[in-house]
């Protein structure tokens, strides 16, 4: 069941951030979505996250309005934002027991957890090092670590590989795809990076406010008659991807 978004709209004062958006992730899958910058993304996630109010439309969560049960969403959905919120002066395992009283895990849980997760994103023995001593990649990794500590079974990403070079890139596209694969999660990857998405990924476009385009990746191409993705992004927005990237 998932989650689902109806009819969404969404402005900052006269300005038009989310205009009748609608869709429904993909369960178990890596659900991209593709916007150049100021596409409506952030706004989207601060929707689905109830960091902002609803205006119009609806997010479901099992076919339940999330107004209705803020509690369960809070257990259901993981979320890295943009902004890294990690503590710099802390240890990794400290940064995730905080994270874990939030969200009412045992100490005992919050360390079981924590090594299974962080022996998973192959950063085992950082456990007792500060953040402030990990590059910027594995820092990306304990925050998808954090994020996961609760069991929730959808995971939210904002740009979470932003600033890092291609070799962290790919290493956490490919540690959130195992993760779909192993552990079903569903997860919604926000990107302006079209090398990030592979050919049978689910992909929303986000273009301006608007939602542009919602099939697999190799569906699209095949609907605008392009052979890559670039090509059909560059068709559906009139812009080149790399005249986007931030
Ligand atoms: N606080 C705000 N006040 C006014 N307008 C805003 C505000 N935040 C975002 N916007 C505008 O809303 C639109 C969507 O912005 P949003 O940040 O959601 O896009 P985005 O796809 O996340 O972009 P980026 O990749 O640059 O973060 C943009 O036109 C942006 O300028």
């Amino acid at each position: 069941m998932g989650i689902e978004v109806r009819n969404l709209c969404f402005r900052y004062g006269t300005r038009q951030a989310l205009q009748d958006v609608s869709f429904r992730l993909v369960d178990g899958k890596l659900n991209a979505l593709l916007g150049p910058n100021g596409a409506g993304k952030s706004t989207l996630y601060a929707l689905l996250t109830q960091l902002f109010n609803l205006q119009q439309g609806e997010i479901l969560l099992n076919g339940v309005p999330i107004s209705r049960q803020s509690r369960k969403l809070k257990q259901q959905l993981g979320v890295v934002f943009q902004q890294s919120t990690l503590d710099l002066d802390l240890s990794v395992l400290q940064n995730l027991e905080y994270h874990g009283a939030l969200h009412g895990l045992s100490s005992r849980d919050v360390r079981h957890q924590a090594s299974a997760l962080l022996e998973r994103l192959e950063l085992g023995d950082r456990l007792h090092d500060s953040i402030r001593s990990l590059n910027g990649g594995h820092r990306r990794r304990v925050e998808i670590a954090r994020a996961l500590l609760h069991r929730p079974s959808i995971l939210l990403l904002d740009e979470a590989t932003v600033g890092l070079d291609t070799a962290a890139r790919q290493s956490i596209n490919r540690h959130v795809r195992d993760l779909c694969r192993d552990q079903a999660l569903t997860v919604l990857w926000a990107t302006h990076l079209i090398e990030e998405i592979d050919s049978d990924d689910p992909v929303l476009v986000l273009h301006q406010g608007r939602l542009h385009a919602d099939a697999l990746a190799h569906e699209i191409c095949h609907m605008q008659q392009t052979r890559t993705l670039a090509a059909a992004f560059e068709q559906i927005t009139g812009l080149k991807e790399s005249t986007q990237c931030a």
